[in-house]
């Protein structure tokens, strides 16, 4: 189980670097990386657990953010109207963006990162609607299709595994500019 001691911080270089393709088969230790990564978000977001043990939620979390340069990142949305039915649940191995919406999309309220303490106000501009081909457990290719705030999640993962982070696409002048077609998800 990683506790928030594990997560790295923005300014570690580990951040800013392209993770690593996954290989098959799986070791073990990128067996024990996913489920991890996918047990600290469901801890987190276990409201009684996460104020025990300190940890901030997560929707997702990549391997890079617990010091990990791998291409694997995972993602639990959850479903506020059927908890035990999350919107996705998934881990994505070596995952690449195939499609992008020309639609953009981006949170009302910003967005945050279990590696970054400052708050960054400002829109993230983002793909309202995105294909990714990825690996599941067994090295085969996979196609998932998601929107809105799947979408907005798995791209905010996405980019950690190619070493960015979500503030690099606030636009610094206007931080709170969005082009007017941009859905805003709240
Ligand atoms: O740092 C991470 O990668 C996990 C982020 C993912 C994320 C943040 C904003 C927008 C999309 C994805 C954490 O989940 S930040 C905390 C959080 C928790 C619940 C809902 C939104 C953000
Ligand atoms: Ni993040």
């Amino acid at each position: 189980m990683y506790f928030m001691k594990d997560i790295v911080r923005d300014g570690d270089p580990v951040l800013r670097k392209v993770g690593t393709k996954v290989k098959f088969p799986l070791s073990e230790d990128d067996k024990n990386l996913a489920a991890n990564m996918m047990e600290y978000l469901v801890k987190s977001q276990d409201e009684e657990y996460a104020e025990k043990h300190q940890l901030r939620a997560g929707v997702g979390l990549a391997a890079p953010q617990v010091g990990v340069s791998e291409m694997m990142a995972s993602v639990l949305v959850p479903n506020d109207d059927e908890p035990d039915k999350p919107l996705l649940k998934i881990t994505l191995i070596n995952p690449v963006i195939v499609r992008n919406s020309v639609q953009r999309a981006a949170l009302s309220e910003g967005e945050g990162c279990l590696s970054v303490d400052k708050d960054v106000p400002g829109f993230v501009p983002r793909a309202d609607r995105i294909t990714i081909k990825y690996d599941d457990f067994e090295g085969n290719s996979q196609t998932l299709r998601v929107k809105g705030y799947p979408a907005i999640v798995c791209q905010h993962e996405i980019d950690h595994l190619n070493g960015h982070l979500y503030y690099d696409k606030i636009d610094k002048k206007e931080p709170f500019e969005l082009d007017p077609s941009t859905v805003v998800i709240s």
